[in-house]
């Protein structure tokens, strides 16, 4: 049991607390620790605990963590978030890999990448049109078909709201029209951070919920609620992000052997 940060080999845990100018975790259930080892002899850094805006760091801060994994030599992001699931067919449970986003605060003017360019990260102006790698996108399929997890892996579109709420019917209403499929208060931030600094990224939802989109519908969603779901699926999702990670370092192993 654990969480895949929990079952690296050679494992070395560093606090944010130590780590200058890093943000700390404030969320119940995030930890708060980046851990270094190897999942499958591939050397991986994890992320026990992530940021969010609702937390009161601005963007740029809530993904320096993701310029701090360049830094270090990281060539591929694998982010995960829990999210609540707005297209029908999903239920609670399911995977959504992430084919696009609907950067929200982004309209209204707010962005990691905002202010003075630092042209060592990346341009000034980076496309994010193919924010998402379409080869990890179908190579996640296919080991999801190995995995006989197919009736559960979905694609879609996340989007992220600043939260720290949950959204009101009306708000989720839209958010359906304007093609979400998948919506959190993560990831987006973290993933224009790293395509802007050349990573190759991929991500991907677990539905912990379902959208409330009828004001006669007497549920709520909860944070407690989206732990269990996360617990509940732990094993599923790290044997899937092990499966991912172990084809990442073989494709890498055959272009530069
Ligand atoms: O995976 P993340 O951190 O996006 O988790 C979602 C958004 C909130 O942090 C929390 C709400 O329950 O879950
Ligand atoms: N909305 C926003 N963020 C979430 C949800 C949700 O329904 N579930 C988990 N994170």
């Amino acid at each position: 049991m654990g969480s895949l940060a929990d079952v690296l080999d050679g494992k070395i845990e560093v606090p944010y607390e130590i780590i200058p100018h890093f943000p700390r975790s404030t969320v119940q259930g995030h930890a708060g620790k980046l851990v270094f080892g190897y999942l499958s002899g591939v050397p991986v850094v994890c992320m026990k605990g992530r940021f969010h805006y609702y937390e009161g760091y601005p963007l740029w801060k809530c993904a320096m963590p993701v310029r701090v994994m360049k830094l270090l030599g990281v060539t591929h992001l694998v982010a995960t978030n829990a999210a609540g699931g707005l297209n029908p067919k999903f239920e609670v449970g399911d995977i959504m890999l992430v084919k696009d986003h609907i950067n929200l605060m982004g309209f209204a003017g707010n962005n990691p990448l905002q202010g003075p360019n630092d042209e060592r990260f990346g341009p000034r102006f980076p496309p994010m049109n193919e924010a998402y790698d379409k080869t990890l996108i179908r190579e996640a399929k296919r080991i999801a078909k190995e995995l006989g997890l197919e009736n559960i892996v979905h694609e879609g579109c996340y989007t992220c709201l600043g939260g720290p709420n949950f959204e009101t019917v009306a708000e989720l209403k839209m958010l359906s029209m304007l093609g979400a499929d998948s919506v959190g208060m993560s990831t987006v931030h973290e993933v224009i951070t790293g395509r802007h600094c050349d990573l190759t990224v991929m991500a991907f939802s677990l539905i912990t919920n379902k959208c409330i989109t009828a004001y006669d519908s007497n549920d709520n969603p909860n944070h407690e609620e989206v732990m269990d779901v996360g617990k509940m699926r732990q094993d599923v999702l790290k044997l899937f992000v092990q499966s991912i990670v172990k084809y990442i370092k073989q494709t890498e192993d055959s272009i530069n052997p």
